[in-house]
């Protein structure tokens, strides 16, 4: 497919009536990357994957998987395109083996990979000959997973994929990005699980009340994150004046004082504080999850209309 995005929106607007689901998000995923789309309840991460795999209908702007438009051209789309929904509705009657059949039947291609991926998460021939109905939270997981890689996409889109999975099954499935991504497979995981997203993804957009609010890489989001100072005082006077550092937010606790600063204001942060009557003073780099939850809360980066 050469130059052509595995994964590109442009300006896509998904309304339900008064409400917008998803408003003029412009992201462009390219092939090999296992791309995390992270963002509040509500914030328009299922919309847009629907939209992606041609079982929504955008109100405006444009979608294209690996050039094609998927709900145009869905029957050319299907056939490289896997796709994990969050709420996976199975028939309960059919077996596991009946069910990834039919499903295989709608991708329209063969399935290279389904024994192997079944044999891997653990769904043995007698798992498969049951009827799904029978099956645990889990082992329809497994089932969904196995459905959405079975045909070998060029592009898979998961949404919430660990859900319900045990921690052996997560490690199988987080090794099967690692090798999805080598084998220049596309994959964009919605989930709100941020030690997988940072554990899998190179890069993750993140989306909030429909908008984008950023696209980094993780490294990145890493690098940018905050230290924090601790600060501990031994004249048991509790809080202080702490001059120009009251403006990195002070957090006390009796004689001790926690600060989050900027990377590139920590010397001078340091400067200041260390003037004053410090007993002990630790700096360490605040956790990822933090840097993604100030982009939760605050939109951080994000266009005004
Ligand atoms: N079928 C629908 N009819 C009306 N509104 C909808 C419909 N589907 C989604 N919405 C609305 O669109 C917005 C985005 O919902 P969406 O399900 O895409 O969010 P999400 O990011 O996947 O949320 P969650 O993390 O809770 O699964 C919400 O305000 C939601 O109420």
């Amino acid at each position: 497919m050469g130059v052509v995005p595995a994964i590109e929106l442009t300006g896509l607007t998904k309304r339900y009536g008064p409400v917008v689901g998803v408003d003029r998000l412009s992201l462009t995923v390219g092939s090999g990357e296992v791309f995390g789309f992270l963002g509040p309840n509500g914030a328009g991460k299922t919309t847009t994957l629907r939209c992606l795999t041609g079982l929504l209908r955008p109100s405006e702007g444009r979608v294209r998987v690996l050039g094609l438009d998927p709900d145009a051209d869905h029957r050319r789309v299907a056939p490289h395109l896997g796709y994990l929904p969050g709420e996976l509705r199975l028939y309960p009657e059919l077996s596991g083996a009946e069910t990834l059949d039919l499903l295989a039947a709608l991708q329209g291609a063969p399935v290279p990979r389904r024994g192997e991926l079944c044999d891997r998460l653990g769904l043995t021939p007698p798992i498969l000959a049951r009827p799904v109905g029978g099956y645990s939270r889990g082992m329809k997981q497994k089932l969904g997973l196995v459905q959405s890689m079975q045909h070998d996409p060029q592009v898979v889109v998961l949404d919430e994929p660990t859900e319900g999975l045990d921690p052996l099954v997560q490690e199988t499935f987080f090794a099967l990005l690692d090798e999805a991504s080598a084998a220049g497979r596309t994959v964009l995981l919605s989930s709100h699980v941020l030690p997988e997203v940072q554990r899998t993804c190179g890069r993750v957009a993140i989306i909030r009340d429909g908008r984008l609010v950023t696209v980094e890489s993780v490294a990145g989001l890493r690098e940018a994150r905050a230290r924090r100072i601790r600060l501990s005082f031994a004249d048991g006077q509790g809080a202080r004046a702490l001059g120009d550092a009251e403006r990195w937010a002070p957090r006390w606790q009796g004689d001790r004082v926690e600060l989050l600063v900027p990377p590139s204001e920590v010397v001078g942060a340091l400067r200041t504080l260390l003037g004053l009557a410090v007993a002990d003073v630790t700096v360490e780099e605040a956790g990822l999850d933090e840097a993604f939850m100030d982009l939760y809360r605050d939109g951080a980066g994000r266009e005004e209309p």
